[in-house]
């Protein structure tokens, strides 16, 4: 994990932070998410690490590589040390931001936007019944790399807990 830099919090989630970090050499930008974690990664984890990391798809956010880091954190007055250890993900950054964000500054999409979007990010052709179908997606989507680094790319988002947002708004 050396070979990264920090470059900015990007925020933080119910199991850890998420930080963009860029390669020392590429120049590459990444998402790094921290997951506190004991000294062991168990067979859960393990699992959903394989699979994630065999899924190749555009509109799937790319894993790169996983590891452990941990550090030491001193207590005042020599009281000793406290041990963190956390498993690291580095997986593909999506420029774009949060869909949910967006979908919170444009009120509510309107069918045809919505349409369009699963039609061109999801390659759903019949839209809204598979939606209304869909419990949280398992993975995070976006529809092609997120490193272009065009930030107003609307194509470029997380789309995280979209699904449950949609199916509140077309209820
Ligand atoms: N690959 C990524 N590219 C760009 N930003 C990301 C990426 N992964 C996470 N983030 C940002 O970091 C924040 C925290 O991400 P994280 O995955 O920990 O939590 P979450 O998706 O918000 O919620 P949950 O903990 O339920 O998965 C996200 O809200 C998002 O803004």
């Amino acid at each position: 994990m050396e070979k990264y830099e920090v470059v900015k919090d990007l925020g933080a989630g119910n199991f850890g932070v998420a930080r963009l970090l860029r390669h020392k050499d590429t120049k590459e930008l990444v998402a790094m998410k921290y997951i506190e974690r004991g000294h062991k990664i168990d067979e859960n984890v393990a699992r959903e690490i394989i699979s994630h990391k065999s899924l190749r798809h555009p509109n799937i956010i790319r894993f790169k590589e996983a590891s452990i880091v941990s550090c030491f954190i001193s207590l005042l007055k020599n009281l000793g040390c406290l041990y963190f250890c956390y498993l690291a993900i580095v997986m593909e950054y999506a420029a774009g931001g949060e869909l949910f964000d967006r979908i919170c500054s444009a009120g509510r999409f309107s069918e045809n936007e919505v349409r369009h979007r699963l039609r061109k990010d999801h390659g759903i052709e019949g839209g809204i019944p598979v939606v209304l179908s869909l419990e949280k997606p398992k993975a995070k989507l976006l529809p092609f790399s997120g490193q272009s680094g065009e930030e107003d790319n609307p194509s470029d988002y997380q789309w995280g807990n979209s699904s449950n947002i949609l199916k509140q708004n077309l209820k």
